[in-house]
């Protein structure tokens, strides 16, 4: 093994699928390897969940976010990763396994339930009214505390000065990295301690991307603890103190962001594919700038 690979934590890919009967103490911390001592403010154990009846997508997850981290879910498409954080939600039904919030048990608690507790969720689409102005955005945000949405509006404006210059602009004139910009406002408008964010980075330009990310980490750099799910796995990892690689609803490796970006398996079996699509990208564009100089 080397030292890169002894510096992540491969949690079950060539072991037999671990079930909650089977996984040893010592299994466990390795699962969150690089996690602060401590309990964790929001905690998923074993989490078998799915959509349709005998289903199942998440067959046995298992990730630990700490106060004031800033943790990553990455992994192939349609490894469950959207579904780790909607069951963390409850938009998913658990169907065993728990979901615990600063040690309470929040498993299938219904959204409004969790928004009330602390938990604000950012969906991947469709995440904005687009009818409604930015400002009429976050009061829905705020509709659990009406009487403080002049604070919290000042504490997003503040984060987001667009947001507060362009407050009376209708969200569907809005670009997609404003709307996402909206959306992540309207979850923080309930002062949450922990932040889900879905693929913020989908269907973005790079340089959106990249806004995106610094935004993320300034959310969290105001004290907001937060778990993001991204495709974008290089990106991610950079500003991630942790992640979690999914592969198959299944936990694969855990590591701090970092050393994940540089593990050997991880490159290959994970991020490699990004590195082989951008070189594709950039062949197909100058064979296409070749054929017809005059395009750009
Ligand atoms: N609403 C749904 N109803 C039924 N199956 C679903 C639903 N949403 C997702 N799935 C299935 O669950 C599996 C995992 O999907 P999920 O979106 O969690 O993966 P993902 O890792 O987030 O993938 P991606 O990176 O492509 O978004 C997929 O097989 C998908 O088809």
């Amino acid at each position: 093994m080397s030292d890169a690979m002894d510096a992540v934590t491969r949690s079950d890919h060539d072991a037999p699928a671990a079930t909650p009967s089977t996984v040893s103490v010592e299994d466990r911390a390795a699962l969150h390897r690089g996690a602060p001592a401590g309990e964790p403010l929001l905690a998923a154990t074993d989490l078998v969940a799915g959509y349709l009846p005998g289903v199942d997508i998440l067959n046995g997850c298992n990730l630990v976010l700490h106060p004031g981290e800033l943790v990553g879910i990455i992994g192939p498409n349609g490894a469950g990763k959207s579904t780790l954080l909607k069951s963390l939600f409850g938009l998913v039904p658990v169907r065993s396994g728990t979901v615990t919030l600063g040690g309470e048990e929040i498993t299938n608690l219904r959204a409004d339930h969790l928004v009330h507790r602390g938990v604000g969720f950012v969906p991947q689409t469709n995440n904005v009214f687009p009818s409604l102005t930015i400002e009429e955005n976050l009061q829905m945000g705020a509709y659990q505390a009406p009487r403080r949405f002049a604070e919290r509006f000042a504490f997003v404006a503040d984060l987001f000065p667009t947001l507060g210059e362009r407050r009376r602009q209708r969200a569907g004139s809005l670009s997609g990295g404003e709307r996402q910009m909206v959306a992540m406002a309207r979850a923080l408008m309930m002062e949450p301690t922990v932040l889900l964010l879905d693929e913020p980075s989908a269907g973005l330009s790079p340089v959106r991307q990249d806004e995106t990310f610094l935004r993320t980490r300034r959310i969290n750099k105001a004290g907001v603890s937060v778990v993001i799910v991204e495709q974008n796995a290089r990106r991610a990892l950079q500003i991630c103190d942790r992640g979690y690689v999914l592969d198959q609803g299944r936990n694969a490796y855990s590591g701090p962001g970092r050393e994940l970006m540089h593990d050997p398996k991880v490159i290959e079996l994970y991020l490699g594919t990004l590195a082989t699509d951008v070189e594709d990208a950039a062949a197909a564009r100058r064979e296409s700038a070749a054929q017809d100089p005059d395009a750009s």
